[in-house]
């Protein structure tokens, strides 16, 4: 169990909505009553309140939903009740019915989300999931969180994302295309990109000031050399070549089918992975409840739960809300270490 005295003395977490139909509202009351025994930082949801009241009634769980005017009222209020910025909705919602109704509403609590970030009134973003699909039919321009909050950034930063827990970190360099466009999108200058970012977070943002990284390759035993691909030589070795010039630790590229057993996760601390589900496949076997989703490359700590929507199981109570209490700690942990490099330089 995580040492609550050791925990940052932070802003709280702001926990967007996530699709309403989906397991949002289930996993963040429970990851609000497992408060005392998980010792999840502080954190504040962005919400329908009188939604989040209903379904904890429905339940039958003890959740004391407030109300609350701005995040700081959080921090004080957490032991007793669970803080709720209230936004409401605009029609009513069904667990496991989902509507593009309600797309607005998802979208702004991300939106301000991070604008809590930025004033400082909250020290992270923390999203529970949502729909693309849902979304999209409603207009949204953006694959998922990762693209919107990098837009909502503003800088202009292509953002990373990485997948978590403690036996394992991985980064799907394309993410939500295709498999069959993978092939034909996949650059050295992405590939370079996401290497450089993962470095600068695992220093900035986890305290590994000179980490490891593997590169998968792509293809069969990373191409056979050349006979069952030539990515690894056209594109994948030239930017394991570019990163190692820029002087990191890098290795590949390797086949992606010995990269995941334990022997071979201890000697990396993130591997760069050429598409979604070479990434993300074995950290959802690894730990399924302990993974996490962090975006790279941003002004602002962002993490989410692994997991989807999960709309088959919504409102019924059953959904695991370990991942999103891993989130919610990974949060907060990375946003101490942020400021003590910021402070002090990456360290060790
Ligand atoms: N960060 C985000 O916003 C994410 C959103 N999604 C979106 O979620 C939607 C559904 O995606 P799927 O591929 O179906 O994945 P999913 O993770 O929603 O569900 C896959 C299976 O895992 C189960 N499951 C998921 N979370 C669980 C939990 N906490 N406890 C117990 N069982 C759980 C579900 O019941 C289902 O059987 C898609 O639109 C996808 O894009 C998926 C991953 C992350
Ligand atoms: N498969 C990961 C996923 O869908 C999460 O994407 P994002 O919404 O965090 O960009």
């Amino acid at each position: 169990m995580p040492d609550t005295n050791r925990l940052p003395d932070i802003a709280p977490l702001a926990v967007t909505m996530g699709d309403p139909a989906g397991i949002g509202g289930d996993i963040t009351l429970a990851a609000w009553l497992t408060r005392e025994a998980t010792g999840v930082p502080p954190f504040v949801l962005i919400d329908d309140a009188d939604r989040i009241a209903g379904l904890a009634e429905r339940l039958g769980w003890a959740v004391p939903v407030a109300r609350i005017e701005q995040p700081a009222q959080a921090v004080a209020l957490f032991p007793k009740a669970l803080p709720v910025l209230h936004r409401p909705l605009p029609v009513p919602v069904q667990p496991g019915k989902p509507t593009s109704a309600t797309a607005d509403a998802v979208c702004a609590a991300i939106a301000e989300a991070v604008a809590l970030v930025r004033t400082g009134a909250a020290s992270a973003v923390v999203t529970n999931p949502i729909n693309k699909d849902v979304l999209q039919h409603a207009g949204f321009r953006f694959p998922g969180h990762t693209e919107y909050l990098a837009d909502l950034a503003g800088t202009g930063d292509v953002p990373v994302m990485m997948l978590a827990c403690p036996a394992l970190r991985v980064v799907p360099v394309t993410i939500h295309i295709p498999l069959e466009a993978v092939a034909q999108t996949l650059t050295t200058a992405a590939i370079v990109h996401a290497g450089r970012v993962t470095a600068q977070a695992l220093a900035r943002d986890f305290g590994i000031a000179r980490p490891r990284l593997a590169v998968a390759g792509l293809n069969p035993h990373a191409g056979e050399r050349g006979r069952m691909g030539d990515q690894e030589t056209r594109i994948i070795a030239p930017a394991v070549e570019a990163l190692r010039d820029e002087g990191l630790t890098v290795s590949g590229p390797l086949p992606a089918d010995t990269l995941f057993h334990p022997a071979a996760r201890a000697r990396h601390d993130a591997v760069l992975c050429m598409y979604h589900d070479q990434a993300l496949i074995p950290i959802k076997t690894v730990d399924f409840a302990g993974g996490v989703n962090v975006t790279l490359g941003l002004p602002f700590v962002r993490t989410s739960p692994d997991h989807g929507t999960a709309f088959d199981i919504a409102g019924q109570g059953t959904a695991q809300p370990d991942s999103l209490v891993a989130a919610l700690h990974m949060a907060a942990t990375m946003v101490a270490h942020r400021q003590r490099t910021a402070a002090e330089g990456p360290g060790r």
